[in-house]
């Protein structure tokens, strides 16, 4: 299995002042510790780092010798893209991540890569929808009040089979995540039990949130960061 680390995004609603995979939770930068997660899960094999034009070297220097580095593009569609143009031709089943979700715990990783092998082409962790959600138009008017029973907000690490994945690349589509696009030419995709480790950092607000959460576990019982076995 394959996990791409899409890591080339600036950060800008963050406003950390340098990308936002630099910026440290705990002391260690994101990216540090989503590649450690994702390395850590047994079923993975190759990841690729995707990393701001311009700052290949400094990432490579953080994230030692195992990771291929490439450049990302302007949208994180272009970034995965990218990503997916590295892997080695011998790998089937593919996981983006995204290193603002630097917590993603490896038992994630392995439970997705899991469920793409049980079939569907796409595969996505997400959590139920505490609040209730609206469609409006334009100006503000409601047209609909959705049931949230059936809401999930989703995360990453998503998997899917490399050539559903590709073939939703090469529509020339965007879409914030890259389980849409394969949607979006009629594959199939399914929600699987998402984490809260998985948190996306998007603002300061998230990342005092995510410090709160580590300090919290480190407080805990830890789960030994051993090598997992792959049962796919
Ligand atoms: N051109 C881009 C944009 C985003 N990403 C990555 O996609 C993930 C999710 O994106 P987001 O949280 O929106 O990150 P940023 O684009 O950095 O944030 P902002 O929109 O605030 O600038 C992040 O790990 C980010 O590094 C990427 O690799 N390439
Ligand atoms: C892929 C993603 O993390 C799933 O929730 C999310 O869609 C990324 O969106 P962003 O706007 O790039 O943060």
């Amino acid at each position: 299995m394959g996990v791409i680390v899409v890591a080339a995004g600036f950060g800008t609603r963050l406003g950390a002042g340098m990308p936002k995979a630099l910026v440290e939770i705990d002391g260690e930068p994101m990216i540090v510790r989503a590649v450690r997660n994702a390395a850590a899960a047994g079923c993975t094999g190759t990841i690729v780092v995707v990393a701001p034009d311009g700052h290949l070297e400094q990432f490579a220097a953080l994230v030692g010798q195992r990771p291929i580095i490439v450049a990302g593009g302007a949208e994180r569609t272009n970034s995965v893209a990218a990503g997916l143009a590295a892997l080695p031709p011998d790998i089937e089943i593919v996981l983006v991540h995204d290193a603002a979700r630097a917590g993603a715990p490896p038992e994630l990783f392995d439970a997705v890569a899991q469920a793409v092998c049980s079939g569907p082409d796409a595969v996505v962790p997400g959590l139920p929808v505490p609040d209730t959600i609206k469609y409006v138009d334009a100006d503000g008017t409601v047209t609909d009040t959705p049931d949230r029973a059936f809401l999930r907000a989703v995360q990453t690490p998503q998997g899917f089979r490399r050539a559903a994945l590709e073939r939703a690349h090469r529509s020339g589509r965007s879409a914030t995540d890259d389980a849409a696009l394969v949607e979006r030419l009629g594959g199939r995709s399914v929600v699987i039990d998402g984490d809260l480790r998985a948190m996306k950092v998007t603002t300061r607000a998230d990342l005092d949130a995510v410090e709160r959460l580590v300090a919290h576990e480190s407080a805990g019982p830890t789960t030994p960061q051993t090598q997992r076995k792959c049962t796919t």
